[in-house]
């Protein structure tokens, strides 16, 4: 169980620290948790299975330490790229050569929390495959794709506060869809995931454009996201505005922040667009994310993909929302949008795998899904590059519960 990684030890470094092979989490990696230890939220780094307090290991720099009091990543930051080096260069020492085993606690049996406190949050829709899947199943009368979609990073905003950290129940939600020529309450009877990738933001820009090559300056870190939607919901709701109930319900995250800096030698040259994008949408850096994606229902892979085929980059998305002087903050969240491939195997929804029912989904133990039921678990993962590159988001999970909302809860 606790053999290190070989070729992933070669390019980083030894340390003490056991990591099993296939860990998402090698010293490369020294990603940011919050755990509740001993009844109070603490900052955690996880290096294979074991878990360290981030403070811990910054014991000769009490300033650094300090920024970890609350138990949560927000003042950490709202500090910036120098600081967020600093502190992970001297976690990377204390793995290397001060710690020992022994102070590493075991990630299993440890609750882990939302990490930071989330601020304004933007879904966008960078896959040309799931837009324009999702384009012919919602809208079979008209062209899938709208003329913006390749001008611009299209997104919509969502509500903070359904965003739950990965184990999170989902209830499924109710609300008003169309039933034949009537519209109704009930249960929603459409219930889907969404594959993504979501960017915490650090630091603040002070009300100027993020230019596209800035992006590592104003990006923390990187989860994954599971964007649960209600599609009968959405598909009544939407027009002109966009998604809401359909989406607010509830956004699960992975509970680990991998730090942009771990993701940097993973990032790809994006493919030239066509046509070319406006000038404050163009870059010249790599930010083409090579991830692996996966999803599965109660243990059955139903979609797999990667990352790198998004159309928009997480850089030209934060250089967008940006772009008009409209302001970024710490906790700031935003997600690429779901996450789909070319082939059939490659969908990052439900409804694009099941193709809104017309083919629905098996399952292991013989069952068959258009959408998903109470009790299914959806599980996604992500790596970065190659198996065994030591460097993964880890996992978001998830369990659908039943509608909890009677008539009497509501007030008269
Ligand atoms: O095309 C539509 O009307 C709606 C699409 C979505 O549900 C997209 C969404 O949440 C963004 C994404 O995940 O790509
Ligand atoms: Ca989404
Ligand atoms: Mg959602």
């Amino acid at each position: 169980m606790s053999i290190n990684d070989a070729a992933h030890e070669s390019s980083t470094g030894a340390t003490w620290a056991p990591i099993p092979r296939g860990s998402h989490f090698g010293l490369a990696n020294l990603p940011y948790g919050v755990a509740v230890i001993d009844d109070r939220p603490m900052v955690v780094t996880r290096v294979g299975d074991g878990v360290l307090p981030v403070a811990y290991a910054l014991a000769g720099r009490p300033e650094w330490a300090d920024l970890f009091a609350d138990g949560n990543l927000d003042r950490f930051l709202a500090t910036g790229p120098e600081t967020w080096a600093g502190v992970r260069a001297e976690l990377r020492r204390f793995f290397l050569d001060k710690g020992q085993a022994r102070e590493l606690i075991p990630v299993s049996g440890l609750r882990l929390v939302l990490p930071f406190t989330v601020g304004d949050y933007v879904d966008f829709y960078a896959s040309l495959d799931h837009a324009t899947n999702l384009g012919r199943l919602f809208r079979p009368d008209s062209e899938p794709l709208l003329p913006n979609w390749r001008r611009l990073p299209v997104g919509y905003h969502g509500r903070s506060r359904g965003i739950v950290v990965s184990g999170t129940r989902v209830v499924r939600p109710a609300g008003l869809v169309r039933a034949g020529d009537e519209v109704v309450r009930r249960p929603c009877a459409q219930l889907d995931y969404e594959v993504e990738v979501g960017f915490v933001i650090g630091g603040s820009n002070h009300g100027r454009p993020v230019g596209v090559d800035s992006a590592d300056s104003h990006v923390f870190g990187v989860v994954l996201v599971n964007d649960w939607s209600a599609r009968d919901i959405q598909a009544f709701e939407y027009q002109p505005l966009g998604p809401m109930l359909g989406k607010s319900f509830a956004t699960s995250v992975s509970p680990w922040v991998v730090p942009l800096e771990a993701v940097k030698p993973y990032l790809l040259q994006q493919p030239r667009q066509e046509p070319e994008p406006d000038s404050v949408l163009r870059g010249t850096r790599p930010w083409v994310l090579d991830l692996a994606l996966d999803v599965s229902v109660n243990g059955t892979t139903v979609g797999a993909t990667n990352a790198a085929g998004l159309y928009w980059t997480f850089a030209q998305q934060l250089a967008h929302l940006t772009s008009n002087g409209s302001l970024i903050g710490p906790g700031d969240f935003y997600a690429t949008g779901t996450v789909s491939g070319p082939g059939e195997t490659e969908r990052g929804s439900l409804i694009e795998a099941a193709w809104r029912g017309a083919n629905p989904v098996k399952l292991a133990d013989g069952s068959e899904r258009s959408w998903l039921l109470d009790g299914d678990e959806v599980l996604i993962r992500g790596r970065f590059g190659p198996e065994g590159s030591g460097v993964g988001l880890g996992e978001v999970v998830g369990r659908v519960v039943p509608d909890e909302v009677d008539a009497s809860m509501f007030l008269p």
